[in-house]
């Protein structure tokens, strides 16, 4: 069992990039949104003028509740995409490469071996999570192992360089998990945060409903305590994204969320290692209708909406050009002094 501190932010570099950011040259506000961020990024990373270098990890398990109709697709694509995400063909690999993030993807949990040495075998659960609706998801060891992956990936990541975190996953099933934990950790009825996931059909989205309802009528977790949630009816792909999280928070390193998954795995890393929240940025609103509901819970603004339904981190890939737009507006423009500009 790990134990976690995330340090607070650094409110004297806040302070001094509010100061700084105000003597570039340009009417002071007028980058809005931009000198947000970039004062956000101060108060991260302790440097008004930080390296934030993208890297994007991708975890990737199975879930034994696709037994249930809950999915549009078969349990198989799972597999499938991993190989696709490392052989460059993913909506993932694409916008890393756009932005110059390495990509390394995880499999926690995909129910067949994945013969590729870029998918990197950390199985917690050879055939993923068991089926929630009749037991656990997983038991406790294996949540904790699952968040282990994840923060000593992140770590590692940091280690070579990443200054800002994009987390995805890949898991068919990953919405139902999501929209039990999120339901519990509300109190809310399951209903108003499930969606269509990767596109099921009326009659899938009432069973969706239904199978969340009665998994947290049988398990009854304890909406305090993340670990309870993912043991009774999470997944491994959104343990190991909470523990990457919290490992980035306590480095300082600016993580990027992406979608609905994502935003549902932060609400776990803030229960496990609270003030990890502060190191999020959120990048986009997903159409997942529990996307907003996350957000709103963790009082998190996206910066854009694009209607993307995707996840595996693609949103936060293609935001990260804004994040690093505010980071060159503090890094290299000019000042009212250097530029000779006169300041009414
Ligand atoms: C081809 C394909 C690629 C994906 N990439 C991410 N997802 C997304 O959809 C899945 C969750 O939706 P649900 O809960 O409805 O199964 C996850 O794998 C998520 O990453 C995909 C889904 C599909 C079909
Ligand atoms: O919002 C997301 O991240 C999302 C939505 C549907 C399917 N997969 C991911």
């Amino acid at each position: 069992m790990l134990t976690f501190s995330v340090p607070p932010l650094h409110h004297e570099k806040m302070d001094e990039a509010k100061e700084y950011i105000d003597s570039l040259t340009k009417p002071q506000g007028s980058l809005g949104r931009l000198e947000e961020l970039a004062i956000h990024l101060a108060g991260m990373t302790g440097d008004i003028q930080p390296e934030i270098l993208p890297a994007s990890l991708v975890f990737c398990a199975d879930h034994g509740i696709v037994e249930e109709n809950v999915s549009a697709s078969p349990q198989e694509v799972t597999y499938e995409m991993a190989l696709n995400m490392v052989g460059g063909g993913a909506g993932i690999s694409v916008f890393s490469r756009m932005i110059g993030a390495p990509l390394k993807v995880y499999d926690l949990g995909i129910v067949r071996p994945v013969p590729h040495d870029d998918v990197i075998n950390k199985k917690v659960r050879e055939k993923g999570t068991a089926n929630f609706l009749k037991e656990r998801a997983m038991t406790e060891e294996e949540a904790w192992e699952a968040i282990e992956v994840g923060y000593e990936a992140a770590r590692q990541a940091i280690k070579e360089g990443a200054g800002c975190l994009i987390v995805g996953e890949l898991g068919i099933g990953n919405t139902t998990a999501s929209s039990a934990i999120l339901a519990s950790i509300l109190d809310i009825d399951p209903e108003i945060v499930a969606g269509r996931g990767s596109g099921i059909n009326d009659q899938q989205l009432i069973r969706k409903i239904e199978v969340c309802r009665q998994a947290l009528a049988l398990h009854k977790p304890n909406k305090h305590d993340a670990i309870d949630l993912l043991s009774k009816v999470g997944g491994l792909d959104i343990a190991g994204m909470a523990g990457a999280m919290v490992g980035a928070a306590e480095m300082r390193t600016p993580i990027l969320l992406d979608g609905f998954i994502c935003t549902v795995s932060a609400c776990l890393a803030e229960l496990l290692a609270p003030g990890s929240v502060d190191y999020m940025i959120l990048s986009h609103s997903s159409v997942e209708p529990g996307h907003k509901i996350a957000a709103d819970y963790l009082h998190k603004k996206p910066l854009v909406e694009l209607d993307l339904r995707l996840g595996e981190g693609t949103g936060a890939a293609v935001s990260y050009p804004i994040i690093k737009a505010a980071n060159v507006m503090v890094k290299d423009m000019a000042t009212f002094n250097s530029a000779r500009v006169s300041q009414k």
